[in-house]
């Protein structure tokens, strides 16, 4: 498989403190992939680490197949927005792209133009005359006009308003829809995530919580409601991630390693949100609840 981004028990300490450990985790090419998480679990972390701004304190991580530290060639295939998305405020918005023509091999100016006029920001305002949310789409535009292999997005809606944020998921989806460039982004929105991702991986306290395709672990996961329960092993059950209970009845999300016969229980599907937040309460990762508890 061709992968866009690969780690091997990649960590990084800060003084005492792990922001990512034991991370193994793959990203295969030409996918959209999620990267989701609580406030703190190390999703910029991971992001900076993939662009050679920050160096692991151990483990190994390749992006496009070469490690980031210094590669100034990879730099030029990928494209990065951090959270705060920085642009030089003293620059208009055409002296950014003038720039990103100079300091880059495949750069698109008129995409960046032409999203630029699209959404209304106007070529000759300095960036300290933009809003929030504007900054934020210039600098998602100058990531796209990269035409990067690998697009790098550290909470790239957070300041956008609804919908601006629908307006740039779908731009996201078109121009990745020739398969060549693999997207990871980091987000809270899950609901905009589940309409344009077909990767996921959830981080939980510096570790990788779930990973893989959506599709795949969509369909593995089962909510089952049924009879309230003593604890009971239920066929087809490989773990359950998350029970609750009314005085009549148990409710519990389960990965399933089959299927799941037993009449006492309706077996529903499950959306990615209900996946992510299930996971997202699960114990440490690898510690597997199995059985049916009480
Ligand atoms: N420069 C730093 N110095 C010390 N600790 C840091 C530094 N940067 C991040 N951390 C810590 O590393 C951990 C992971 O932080 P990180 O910013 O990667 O999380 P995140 O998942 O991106 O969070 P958020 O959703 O809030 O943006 C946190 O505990 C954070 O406090």
């Amino acid at each position: 498989m061709n992968l866009a981004l690969e780690a091997h028990s990649l960590g990084k300490r800060y003084k005492r403190n792990w922001a990512l450990r034991d991370c193994s985790l793959q990203v295969p090419a030409g996918r959209v992939a999620a990267l989701v998480g609580p406030n703190g679990a190390g999703k910029s972390t991971l992001l900076n680490l993939a662009v050679g701004l920050l160096r692991p304190t151990e483990g190994t991580l390749h992006v496009l197949g070469r490690r980031p530290d210094g590669d100034r060639d990879l730099l030029d295939r990928v494209g990065f927005v951090a959270q705060d998305t920085p642009l030089y405020p003293d620059f208009t918005v055409s002296e950014l792209i003038t720039m990103g023509a100079r300091l880059n091999r495949r750069w698109d100016t008129p995409l960046a133009r032409d999203r630029m006029e699209q959404i209304g920001i106007p070529l000759d305002r300095r960036v300290e005359g933009l809003s929030g949310g504007q900054r934020a789409q210039v600098a998602l535009t100058l990531a796209l006009a990269k035409r990067p292999e690998l697009l790098l997005l550290d909470e790239p809606v957070a300041s956008l308003d609804p919908l601006a944020r629908r307006e740039f998921m779908q731009v996201l989806m078109g121009s990745v829809a020739d398969g060549d460039t693999t997207v990871l982004l980091s987000s809270h929105l899950l609901g905009d995530l589940e309409r344009v991702c077909d990767y996921l991986i959830v981080l939980q306290t510096a570790h990788v919580q779930l990973l893989g395709g959506v599709d795949e672990l969509v369909n593995e996961h089962k909510a089952l409601t049924g009879p309230r329960r003593q604890r009971a092993d239920v066929a087809g059950v490989a773990a359950v991630i998350r029970e609750s209970h009314t005085d009549k009845q148990t409710t519990l999300l389960v990965r399933t390693n089959g299927p799941i016969l037993d009449p006492a229980w309706t077996v529903h599907d499950v959306t990615l949100e209900d996946l992510v937040l299930a996971y997202l309460a699960y114990p440490a990762p690898g510690r597997a609840v199995l059985g049916v508890a009480k």
